[in-house]
């Protein structure tokens, strides 16, 4: 018997009795044993040859087994970690239920393991620790309702023992299994913690479910990998040092109130939920760390938690974590994947949500939520936003700002079929130059630009002047013109404000004007976000420590404040190189005499003041004006070759577009702009029109008119010019606006006699078919109003033509 035991090897009965597989058929089926394992245990086993009546004793014991075996798969099937108390409380239910149909069967069961229960729960056949033999390694014997286990002890190639939901309070003979890898014996009723001589190898141990209040000295368990010690009464964790293979240690529902005695462990999974934790400290050297559950504390702080680069998942749920900042600690966790702040005071925050995103970007998962990506790019927008959101939300302001103001017509904003409102911006870093330049070029170009001096809450420098550099104002006032709409775009450099002011710009236009702007790349941005297309020319001094000298000898500018405007000549670059075309024309400020010259030579080609076209950038040393004949405001684009068009680096390429293609306009639809834009500027001039609308008016108006019968003049725009088309002459005399119904009839002679026979009528009934004919084809075109209420109140704003926004 001795040898058998040694051996691991257990009887394998030939047959089982008959009653038993009658009660319980299922049983038999979930054996262990494969037919291989049965020829292989026959053959090698002496103990094969077992007599019959020795399984007639073991009967009950096999029974006991089998039923609880049965009962374990059963609920194998649904079993999930999450489940696991609910589990555990249904197999005790089990448990006793099948020992009281055990004890209804064959009486009171003592506790005691038998061989021949040892024999059945045998298996995986292999060859021994020692390499010598075949032998049985695993025994599970998991809810027997076991209480003295110690005929184990002779069972020394076991590797791998299961004695979970039992009633064992001893486990010294483990001591006998040098070989033993695993040990299960959680739900029992062990108060003594390894009270066994270590087997050299053991790796895995579950002690969960015990009422084990002391950890004791492990050093002798250095293979331990894994030690599970959940549900005990522990109060302190020790004796720990010496397992320097430990990485996965559980000690859930325990009675932990602190961290220590986990130094220096290659610890990667650690489970302390469900204790008395209040601060996150004793865990700065586990650097392996990769899964924490802090789950069920008092945890107030995340502060401890900061070093741990490995950590990937971390579970705090139900803690007293009630400030945001303490998000900081796991900021720069680079690989932290899942977190769980849920039922803590945080979560009431407004913010939570996504300043967690935003500062954890490399979360895939918040509070058992999926982040998606478009939470992370609102999470961003948010408080980091990028320079294009800035802008777009500078612009909005503005915009929305000027809306709720009483609306008026700008004379930047008036059509033009060529180009829009022409304005040049210089955009540069701080006090590189650029003010100098534009003050030259608009006392150069006198006729053609006019310097538009910004708004600004920063103090006046030695020598600026109110309106000629900048309108200095005061904050409140600044923050008034905001409000009121009055800004275009602004800006906040260092410590103050800037804002370029709409009516800064009319005034300009007002005069015939184009405005020479200057402003660093963030207002750029944000113009470039309105409707306004300028020409942008960057002026950025490449030679930075002759930059840095000069604002530091300047004595204007603080030590940071330099520091700040050299570093921001490498963006400016970037921006030049990482964008082609994002600035119209690039000029080195290093020497700003140069620079001028530069400047000056594009201006005249830009305005087309040259006899020659200019050849490239040669510096030119005569800049007088005086000889140069300009053949228009701005040079007419319409007229630019296919080579202009593709050159988008220092021309705009866009606005060329636009106007080549405008110069296709159809002529209805020409001298329907044309007539808007009369309009447009009779209303700015305080004239106000007879009629609201701008295309139907009553007053007689010439307008040359092709004769076509092409409807594809059938455009909002030409629908004076539809009903024309039905006259043959070649100036038509719009008809609606002195047309009463009552003239519409047919036969009804025109009162100013030009119209024999009603052509004049018919060719107004064709209009009005055609109309409706047109309008059950596509969408509604809107019937012109010939007297539309309130018809003498101010002009609406003129839409803006095609190639603007
Ligand atoms: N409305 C604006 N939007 C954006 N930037 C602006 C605006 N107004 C001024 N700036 C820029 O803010 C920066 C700080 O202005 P500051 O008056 O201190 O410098 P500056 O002496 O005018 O510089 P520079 O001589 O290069 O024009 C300058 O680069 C200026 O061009």
């Amino acid at each position: 018997m001795a040898a058998s035991r040694s051996g691991s090897q257990r009887p394998k009965p030939s047959s089982l009795p008959g009653g038993l597989s009658i009660s319980c058929p299922e049983a038999l089926s979930s054996s262990p044993y494969s037919d291989n394992e049965r020829q292989c245990f026959s053959a090698t086993s002496p103990m094969g040859q077992q007599p019959k009546d020795a399984f007639k004793k073991t009967s009950s014991y096999l029974l006991r087994q089998l039923i609880h075996r049965y009962r374990r798969l059963d609920a194998e099937e649904t079993w999930d970690e999450d489940e696991e108390e609910d589990q555990v409380e249904d197999q005790d239910e089990s448990e006793a239920s099948s020992e009281s149909e055990i004890q209804n069967m064959e009486g009171e069961f003592d506790g005691v393991l038998r061989e021949e229960v040892v024999a059945e729960a045998l298996h995986k056949l292999g060859r021994s620790g020692g390499g010598t033999e075949q032998a049985y390694l695993n025994v599970t014997l998991s809810g027997c309702a076991l209480v003295d286990v110690s005929i184990l002890r002779g069972y020394v190639h076991l590797q791998k023992l299961d004695l979970s939901v039992n009633k064992i309070e001893d486990l010294s003979c483990v001591s006998g299994m040098p070989y033993l890898l695993e040990l299960n014996a959680s739900q029992n009723k062990l108060t003594t913690f390894f009270n066994f001589k270590s087997p050299k190898n053991l790796k895995k141990v579950d002690f969960s479910y015990n009422q084990i209040s002391e950890m004791s000295d492990l050093s002798a368990y250095q293979a331990l990998t894994k030690l599970i010690l959940d549900s005990n009464e522990i109060e302190e964790i020790k004796g720990l040092e010496l397992c320097s293979n430990l990485t996965h240690l559980s000690l859930a529902k325990n009675k932990i109130t602190t961290l220590n005695g986990l130094s220096m462990l290659p610890i990667k999974i650690l489970c302390l939920s469900n204790n008395q934790i209040e601060k996150i400290t004793g865990l700065e050297d586990l650097k392996a760390l990769q899964i924490v559950d802090l789950s069920n504390n008092q945890i107030s702080s995340l502060q401890g938690l900061e070093n741990h680069d490995l950590l990937e998942v971390l579970n705090l749920e139900e803690n007293k974590i009630a400030e945001l900042r303490e998000i900081e600690y796991l900021e720069n966790l680079p690989l932290l994947r899942v977190l769980n702040l849920l039922r803590n005071p945080i979560q009431e925050k407004s913010d939570y949500w996504f300043f967690v995103i935003f500062m954890l970007l490399r979360l895939t998962e918040l509070d058992h939520k999926k982040v998606t990506v478009e939470e992370k790019v609102s999470a961003v927008n948010k408080y980091d936003p990028p320079p294009e959101v800035i802008a777009a939300q500078d612009h909005l302001t503005h915009v929305v700002n000027s809306m709720m103001q009483p609306q008026r017509i700008f004379y930047s904003t008036l059509p033009s079929l060529d180009a829009p409102y022409p304005m040049l911006i210089l955009a540069g870093p701080q006090a590189c130059g650029k003010r100098e330049l534009a003050h030259r070029l608009c006392r150069q170009f006198s006729t053609y630009f006019r310097y538009g001096a910004c708004h600004t809450t920063r103090p006046p420098y030695f020598g600026e002047g109110d309106r000629v550099d900048y309108h200095f104002i005061s904050q409140e006032v600044y923050d008034e013109m905001l409000h009121m709409g009055k800004f275009i775009l602004t800006f906040r450099y260092g410590d103050h404000n800037y804002g370029l002011n709409r009516d800064t710009v009319e005034g300009i236009a007002r005069d015939g004007l184009a405005s020479c702007i200057h402003m660093e790349i963030e207002g750029v941005r944000s113009l470039k976000c309105s409707y306004f297309e300028p020409r942008y020319i960057l002026v950025v001094p490449m030679n930075k420590t002759k930059y840095e000298g000069y604002l530091r000898r300047k004595g204007l500018f603080s030590r940071a404040e330099v520091e700040l405007a050299v570093s921001r000549v490498d963006l400016y670059i970037k921006i030049n190189q990482n964008f082609p075309g994002y600035f119209d024309a690039v000029i080195n400020a290093d020497d700003l005499e140069i620079a001028y010259q530069k400047l000056s030579q594009l201006i005249r080609e830009y305005l087309d003041l040259t006899e020659e076209p200019a050849k490239g950038l040669a510096p030119t040393t005569d800049i007088s004006t005086s000889h140069l004949i300009p053949k228009e405001p701005f040079r007419k684009l319409s007229t630019l070759s296919s080579s202009d068009l593709l050159d988008s680096t220092d021309k705009n390429y866009i606005v060329k577009l636009c106007a080549t293609l405008s110069a296709k306009t159809p002529p209805a639809e020409r001298h329907s702009m044309q007539r808007q834009h009369e309009r447009a500027w009779q209303a700015l001039m305080g004239k106000t029109p007879p009629d609201h609308t701008l295309l139907f008016q009553r007053g007689p108006v010439r307008v040359p008119v092709p004769v076509t019968s092409d409807l594809h003049y059938f455009t909002k725009l030409g629908e004076l010019q539809e009903a024309s088309e039905f006259y043959d002459d070649d100036y038509a005399v719009t008809p609606f606006g002195s047309y009463s119904e009552e003239r519409m009839k047919p036969g009804k002679e025109n009162p100013k006699g030009k119209d024999p026979g009603g052509r004049e009528n018919i060719a107004l009934l064709k209009y009005a078919a055609l109309r409706q004919r047109n309008s059950s084809q596509s969408e509604k075109p809107a019937v012109p109003s010939i007297c539309r209420p309130g018809s003498n109140t101010k002009p609406i704003l003129p839409p803006i033509p095609q190639g603007r926004k």
